[in-house]
């Protein structure tokens, strides 16, 4: 692990592997890097893996109260001019797929390919009214209060009646973020508006989505493919929201020909 300091906010990296071409993957919302823990091993046979925690996750810091996707785009572009990386493929779940969409969208010159994960492109009603409600139960409550609902929507029950231990580990990271830093990013995701600049996307996207994710639905991530430029939307049988640690050997062996793996 390493903080890296991206003047104005310090952000927590770890890198994987030797390949020549770099992959970067980014969080989803209460997550932080060790979520992409089932990919490392089939990632590193081609690439060097760069992950990071979001702002106001894991071991990073919290620069404001409120993020946008402007500074989540940012912070990946500032991580690239650090570790002197001019292109790389970027693979992103939820929060995480939609800093890829914006990357395609606008930062084209430094992405080569987006896996964009168990994510929607916009929020509208009830979603908006939604993230206020969120943060006001984090405000009174502290991520105690979302914690258990969070596991229901990203992991199916089988899964976790299956793997108590798993379910407890990944309970202590939601835990483990900063309430005011999961905060800034709902605001974030209050503003999400990247499905009418789809059709904008410069460089090839496979949308992936567990057959069960209630946040971001099968038909919704359909709709964003057929939006975009060459879009495939590939669906994870038997997984929720999370469906890269619900369902780990399916969701790697669905991104593996798209990732040249
Ligand atoms: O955790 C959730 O409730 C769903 C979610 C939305 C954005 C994200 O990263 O996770």
């Amino acid at each position: 692990m390493s903080r890296v300091d991206l003047g104005g906010r310090v952000l927590n990296t770890r890198v994987d592997g030797k390949g020549d071409q770099w992959i970067i993957l980014s969080n989803s919302l209460g997550a932080d890097l060790s979520m992409w823990d089932d990919q490392i091993a089939s990632l590193t046979a081609r690439y060097k893996v760069l992950r990071y925690d979001t702002r106001g996750h894991g071991g990073s810091d919290t620069p404001g109260a409120m993020a946008t996707f402007a500074d989540l785009n940012g912070d990946v572009i500032a991580l690239m001019d650090h570790f002197k990386i001019e292109k790389a493929a970027f693979m992103g779940l939820s929060m995480g797929g939609m800093t890829g969409m914006g990357l395609a969208v606008d930062h084209a010159d430094r992405i080569t390919r987006v896996v964009c994960a168990d994510a929607r492109a916009d929020a509208p009603e009830p979603f908006r009214a939604n993230w206020d409600a969120r943060i006001a139960a984090i405000e009174a409550g502290g991520l105690e209060a979302i914690v258990d609902g969070t596991l229901a929507s990203w992991l199916t029950e089988d899964w976790r009646a299956a793997n108590p231990d798993r379910v407890a580990q990944i309970r202590a990271m939601v835990l483990a973020n900063d309430p005011q830093g999961y905060i800034a990013c709902c605001h974030a995701l209050k503003g999400l508006d990247c499905l009418r600049r789809l059709p904008e996307a410069k460089v090839p996207i496979l949308f992936v989505g567990g057959d069960q994710d209630m946040g971001a639905a099968p038909a919704v991530m359909q709709a964003m493919a057929d939006a975009t430029p060459g879009g495939v939307y590939t669906q994870i049988p038997n997984a929720a929201h999370v469906a890269n640690i619900n369902a780990p050997e399916a969701f790697n062996a669905a991104i593996a020909e798209f990732l040249g793996l």
